[in-house]
This record gives structure tokens, C-alpha cells and sequence, in this order.
């Protein structure tokens, strides 16, 4: 089964333009997996423009599914997860000024520094995740350097597929099979939509979780949230 974690960024996104407590992020995410989510992922950035670091403990204690927290391994991220120890920690090369995450880790070159920080996540019994780009080298390196599990960036996939689905998705399954190869778990993200989750699922259906915010968070304008939730879910089946 693959997993569908609800990326809740862009509600706090909407929530933090007024200044108020509307929407509501908790009631949200209570909601969202309500509504059949198999997780809630969050990634909190340093200037807090949308998840607050205050979020996050508040949401700890509530959920009842899978927590994922995303985002830059700094000191304070660092200490931000080992205290409210998520089930999962993704670790992402974003920079502070970064409008959203454009990139994988290279692993080999940051080898050390993160062979370090999974260490301290692993020995807190966190699952780990490194988001790469689909290459095997970066999955090999960031196996050896602890991780449990990649998380694929998505984004080359959903840029390409409108125009050729199949070469879209063809590096994606290559390094798919690398991980699963290598042993470790596997999850996916970033602009993954209505229109392209089910070509990718239906070609690595050994995917564990896909992680998914803007698009989803879009549609439920439209469709609603409980209705968007479950069309997501059917696109895993
Ligand atoms: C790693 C990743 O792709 C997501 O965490 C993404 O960055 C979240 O979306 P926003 O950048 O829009 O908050
Ligand atoms: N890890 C990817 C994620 O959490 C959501 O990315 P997006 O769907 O907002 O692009």
C-alpha cells in the first residue's frame, strides 16, 4: 500500500496572511485524516512563513497517523525533531530563501554531515528520509550514509509529463528499483496532482508514501477537502 501524507503548508500559508487562527491548522489535519490521509507532513522553514515551529507541537500529541516532518537539517531543526520525535524526519537541502524545495541532496559530496545527522535521528528512533533527485549514486550514498528511506523529487516528473508521460516517469522507476535493490524504503513528492499520481503509482506501485500539499490543497477549493482526499487515495490503487 502506498501512503498518502497531506502536506499542510499552504493551509498555514493562508492562515498566517491574516495573522488570525483561520483555517485553523490542527482542525485541518484532525480533518485530513479523517477524511482517509495516511499521514501529515509539515516543513517548517526558518522566517516560519507557513508551519510555525509552534505548529508542530501542537499537532504532535493530536495525530493519529504517520507524522513527517520535512526540511534543512540545521540546529534548530535538529532540536525541533529530536524533541517532538516524529515517525519520520525527511531531510531537505532547502535554503532559508528558497520559495520551495528545487532540488535533491548530493549525497556523496555532503556524505559526512549527513551520515551524521541520521545518526542522531536513527538513535532517537526516528525513520529517516533524504529527498534526492532520481539518481542512482545519490541513493547509494545516502543508504551508506543511514538513511531508512528515500523520498524521490517529483518535480522533474510532473514538469515533463504532459508531454511524454512515459519518458517522464522512466528515470523515476530506474532509480526505484536502485532503492528497492539497496533495501530501503521509498517515497516521492513534490508537484505531484490529480493529473499525474496515478501514471507514477501505477509504474512503481512499491512506492511506501507519497507526500503532497500545493496540488492537493488547490483542488480542495474546488472539489472540497474530503472529496479531494479520497480521489487522491484512489489515485493509489
Ligand atoms: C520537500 C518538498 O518538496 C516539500 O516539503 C515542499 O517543499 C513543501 O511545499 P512548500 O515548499 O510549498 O511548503
Ligand atoms: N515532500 C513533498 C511535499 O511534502 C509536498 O510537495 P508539494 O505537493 O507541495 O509540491
Amino acid at each position: 500500500m502506498t501512503r498518502l501524507s497531506v502536506n499542510i503548508n499552504k493551509v498555514a500559508t493562508l492562515r498566517n496572511a491574516r495573522g488570525g487562527d483561520v483555517p485553523n491548522v490542527v482542525k485541518v489535519a484532525l480533518d485530513c485524516e479523517a477524511f482517509g490521509a495516511d499521514g501529515i507532513t509539515v516543513h517548517p522553514r526558518p522566517d516560519e512563513r507557513h508551519i510555525r515551529m509552534a505548529d508542530v507541537y501542537d499537532l504532535r500529541p493530536l495525530l493519529r497517523t504517520e507524522f513527517n516532518i520535512e526540511g534543512y537539517p540545521s540546529p534548530e531543526f535538529i532540536d525541533l525533531v529530536l524533541k517532538v520525535k516524529p515517525h519520520q524526519v525527511t531531510l531537505v537541502p532547502d535554503s532559508p530563501s528558497q520559495i520551495t524545495s528545487n532540488s535533491g541532496w548530493d549525497t556523496k559530496v555532503n556524505f559526512d554531515f549527513l551520515t551524521e545527522v541520521l545518526d542522531a535521528f536513527n538513535t532517537a528512533g526516528i525513520r529517516t528520509s533524504v529527498f534526492v533527485s532520481a539518481d542512482a549514486e545519490m541513493i547509494e550514498y545516502a543508504a551508506k550514509a543511514g538513511a531508512d528511506r528515500v523520498e524521490l523529487y517529483t518535480e522533474p516528473y510532473a514538469t515533463a509529463f504532459s508531454k511524454d508521460p512515459e519518458a517522464a516517469v522512466a528515470p523515476f522507476v530506474e532509480a526505484a528499483k536502485v532503492a528497492r535493490k539497496l533495501g530501503i524504503g521509498l517515497n516521492a513528492g513534490h508537484d505531484l496532482s490529480l493529473v499525474n499520481l496515478n501514471f507514477f503509482y501505477k509504474n512503481i506501485p512499491w512506492l511506501d508514501e507519497v507526500s503532497i500539499g500545493h496540488a492537493l490543497i488547490s483542488d480542495a477549493l474546488y472539489l472540497g477537502l474530503e472529496r479531494t482526499i479520497q480521489e487522491y487515495k484512489n489515485c493509489l490503487r
